[in-house]
């Protein structure tokens, strides 16, 4: 049976082309819509990051696709497959946001207990490699630093070999080499085909390591593309000039969103730059003027702000 049950899950796993799917999910926690009718689908082998502010949605949405939480509605499959199945096939690798780790034990017992779990694990030299933990097997998970335990938790969720990386602000306790060598890692294995979903705060992150950005808010999904997509739709140019004494009335020249005045500098996100640049000349307020395009974190910000062009 269990033979029969794997040749289904192989082929429904074979044929699916979407390595997540979310469809009009929603959970809520008491009168909180943590996730509100949400449908979101990553193909395989894309990288994507999850982004959107403080208790968007986020995790919650992460654990529903991981079957840790029951969705209220809608319907949350990987690899075709229900998401506790496909955890149990070690298709999918999670590294959760915090805690995961069992105390008392030590890196290699952790590893070595999770591997005997799956149905094609990872050898463990591999897997410590990997993680660029080697030095650290011995060593007891509870005596680990915050990057250290960061790294392991990396390591159990490759142990599995998945094909799915669902990764919850991996990079939120490492130095920034360690963050440079687990991306490396991580493009290494996006390389080889898997598919890797990432939530995190730093936008510069998302913009440099992710094929897709999806942004949530509230539950919600308010933007979808890649890096370049969501600049351009935001597209909000920030318009900079010294300007002494009271500046708030910059705030209602043409094109102009959203004023942030900082010392004797006025920052102007404007949706119209000539214009406002035009504004501002006919003004006589051009001094120190300065114009640069949106980054992404702009557009991050506009969008959370519901700022539109
Ligand atoms: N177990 C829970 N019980 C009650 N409320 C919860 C629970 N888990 C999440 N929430 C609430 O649901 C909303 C979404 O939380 P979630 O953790 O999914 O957001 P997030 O986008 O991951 O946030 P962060 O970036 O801060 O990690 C928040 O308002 C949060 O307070």
């Amino acid at each position: 049976m269990d033979l029969l049950a794997r040749l289904v899950d192989f082929y429904v796993g074979t044929v699916e082309t979407n390595a997540v799917s979310l469809e009009s999910v929603t959970k809520t926690f008491g009168s909180v819509r943590a996730v509100d009718d949400l449908t979101l689908r990553v193909p395989r082998g894309q990288t994507v990051a999850l982004l959107g502010p403080n208790g968007a949605g986020k995790s919650t949405a992460i654990g529903v696709l991981l079957g840790l939480l029951p969705p209220d509605s809608g319907r949350a499959t990987v690899f075709g497959l229900d998401p506790e199945r496909a955890v149990r096939r070690g298709r999918v690798g999670a590294m959760p946001q915090e805690g995961g780790l069992i105390p008392r034990v030590t890196v290699r017992e952790l590893l070595g207990f999770l591997a005997g779990t799956y149905p094609a694990p990872l050898p463990l030299d591999r897997l410590l490699a990997l993680a660029q933990i080697t030095h650290l097997r011995d060593r007891r998970v509870d005596r680990l630093s915050g990057g250290q335990a960061q790294r392991v938790r990396y390591a159990t969720a490759l142990a599995g070999d998945p094909d799915l990386l669902v990764l919850d602000e991996p990079t939120a306790a490492l130095d920034v080499e360690a963050r440079r060598e687990f991306w490396d890692s991580m493009r290494g294995l996006a390389s080889r085909g898997r598919t890797i979903l990432f939530s995190t705060h730093y936008l510069e992150e998302a913009d440099e390591q992710a094929d897709r950005i999806i942004v949530v808010d509230r539950g919600r999904v308010i933007a979808d593309g890649t890096s370049a997509d969501i600049k351009r739709a935001v597209a909000l140019t920030t318009v900079s000039v010294t300007a002494r004494g009271d500046a708030t009335w910059l705030g209602a020249l043409p094109g102009v969103r959203h004023l942030e005045i900082h010392g004797d500098r006025a920052h102007l996100r404007s949706g119209d730059p000539d214009a406002t640049v035009m504004a501002l000349a006919e003004a006589g307020a051009v001094r120190d003027l300065q114009v640069v395009p949106a980054n992404l974190e702009d557009a991050f910000v506009a969008l959370i702000r519901k700022e539109t062009v």
